[in-house]
């Protein structure tokens, strides 16, 4: 039942939705003519209709898998301006969180924000420092007053709105209304959680504690609440004031690339990447301006795959390096990112024409973020199920790439990002490691022996990766993983063998006139061992 304040907005929204004409994207016919394509009128509604509805077109515009592109860029340019609270009402929101006076706690407290966003505000503040010393500059984060009734309020009305989108739109199946607004609804919840927020600044800044990269604020954790967040103020330069960089000196290239990495290592080493990376959340320190550090900042949106989708993703960049479309195609179906009933040569072709275009470029201006985002919209074609931890990662890698594209043009990314990928996956595959999982998964491997063997068998011998000038280490890469497969499968055999044994007692090699189960499995598991090491020696 709507209460008369949802009925006013209800109304409200009714006639943005009119004035827009924004039945055309839903796909259903309007009457009248309007001089803004459809993208650029559904900004402007959203705009109109608020915070809730803004963070809504935003988080829809990195849906590729969702919108059609044009719609997606149009949202992309989304802004939320909303005029910042007063001072004197953050000072009352803080001291009802922490059950004291201002004035007890901090030894200043500024009344005049430093930012103001749709969802929280940001006030500089000194912690008082012991026996004369200098006190800590910290900036203390506080949720908008009431903004939490309001999103209750307005994602209410999306449910109620994608139900009937669900109804009425043509386009429904495709842009699937009511799933996307449960997904929104999850992340703007957990925006809303400063507790949440500074528990992710605390993992990250332990992740990178010591590097010379990157540095992330102290967390005063006695002072985080639900609704407040106050954490150590960092000093620099916003990352878009390029030519103020240059002024000072800084090296841009040893900065961008270590964006890069950055990003890199968050994905595949800490396995908890930022996955906000927009100019406003990432300043630069100049002060050693040859070993420029970035200060991040923002955390309420993270990242992080299963190991799975990690390996395949790595194996996806090193077969889209190296051309190898047919591997891009299997990865999808393997990983069931794609049904496996998908025709692998028909994908394969469809990969082929979206990537080969963008091959078609210098080195230089190859971007990992528009294959993933084209790898997407084709996978939607191939019913690729929607996976938003790969989605999150996309966007993100955009955004890395976009800054270090604009810091230093020529940045070559694969050229950053291949030792890294070439280092996870030595480590990874390494045999070490391969006995550390058959150790952990022992059953489960056996469980999925006949899967293995059957990929073993669909493997093509002697498969070898061209593109020399990118990338000859590769051709090892490659032959590393296919050996440590060997080994891994070899050691089940023999744990099979074991297992045999186990149940069935001993038998003799020849049994009842024929070969016995467990000694073939021994032997054929030993001499898949034995061949992978020789590989590996060779
Ligand atoms: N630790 C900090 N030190 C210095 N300035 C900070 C710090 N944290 C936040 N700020 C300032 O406040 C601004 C907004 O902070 P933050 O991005 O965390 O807020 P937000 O409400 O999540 O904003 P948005 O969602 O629009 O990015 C930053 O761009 C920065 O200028």
């Amino acid at each position: 039942m709507l209460s008369p304040l949802q009925w006013r907005r209800l109304w409200q929204i009714r006639r943005v939705y009119r004035r827009y004409g924004l039945a055309e994207a839903l796909g259903r016919p309007v009457r009248r003519s309007f001089p803004d394509p459809v993208g650029v009128r559904l900004r402007k509604a959203l705009e109109e209709l608020g915070p809730v509805f803004v963070k809504f077109g935003q988080a829809l515009s990195t849906r590729p898998d969702i919108l059609p592109p044009e719609l997606a860029s149009e949202l992309s340019k989304l802004q939320d301006q909303v005029p910042p609270f007063p001072g004197a009402e953050a000072r009352a929101l803080v001291e009802a969180a922490i059950g004291k006076p201002v004035g007890q706690v901090f030894a200043m407290f500024d009344d005049k924000p430093l930012a103001s966003a749709s969802i929280a505000q940001v006030h500089a503040a000194r912690l008082p420092g012991e026996d004369g010393e200098a006190g800590f500059d910290v900036v203390v984060k506080v949720v908008r007053p009431g903004i939490e009734a309001q999103i209750r309020r307005d994602v209410e009305l999306l449910h109620g709105l994608a139900q009937m989108a669900e109804w009425f739109s043509p386009l429904a199946p495709r842009l699937r209304p009511k799933e996307v607004v449960a997904e929104y609804e999850k992340v703007i919840f957990d925006e809303l959680d400063l507790l949440r927020e500074a528990a992710n600044a605390s993992q990250l800044r332990r992740n990178w504690l010591g590097s010379e990269m990157i540095y992330h604020p102290l967390v005063v954790w006695d002072l985080c609440r639900p609704n407040v967040m106050v954490m150590e103020r960092l000093n620099g330069l916003p990352v878009d004031e390029v030519a103020e960089l240059r002024r000072r000196n800084v090296n841009i290239q040893l900065l961008a690339e270590r964006g890069v990495e950055i990003f890199f290592r968050e994905v595949f080493f800490f396995n908890f990447f930022h996955a906000d990376m927009h100019p406003g959340n990432v300043f630069v320190d100049p002060s050693d301006p040859e070993n420029p550090r970035w200060l991040a900042l923002d955390f309420g949106i993270v990242g992080s795959l299963t190991p799975e989708d990690q390996r395949y993703l790595a194996e996806n960049f090193v077969a889209f390096f190296d051309q190898d479309y047919r591997r891009v195609a299997e990865l999808h179906v393997e990983s069931g990112w794609v049904p496996r009933s998908t025709r692998v040569d028909e994908f394969e072709g469809a990969i082929r024409s979206v990537c080969e275009p963008i091959f078609n470029r210098p080195l230089s201006e190859l971007s990992f973020g528009v294959f993933l985002l084209r790898l997407f919209e084709v996978a939607r074609r191939f019913d690729m199920q929607v996976q938003p931890q790969l989605v999150l990662l996309q966007k993100t890698i955009l955004q890395v790439e976009g800054l270090g594209r604009q810091l230093y043009p020529d940045l070559d990314l694969w050229k950053t990002a291949k030792p890294l990928m070439t280092e996870w996956m030595q480590e990874r595959l390494s045999p070490k490691r391969a006995m550390a999982e058959l150790r952990r998964h022992g059953p489960q491997l056996v469980e999925s022996l006949p899967r293995m063997l059957a990929r073993l068998g669909t493997d093509e011998a002697g498969a070898s990766v061209t593109r020399e000038e990118l990338d000859r280490s590769l051709q090892t890469l490659v032959r590393e993983q296919r050996r440590n497969r060997r080994v891994v499968i070899g050691a089940t055999l023999m744990l099979g063998a074991l297992i045999v044994f186990g149940l069935d007692g001993y038998r003799p090699v020849i049994w009842n006139g024929v070969p016995s189960i467990s000694w073939l499995l021994a032997g054929s598991g030993l001499a898949l061992w034995l061949s992978a090491r020789r590989r590996g020696a060779g």
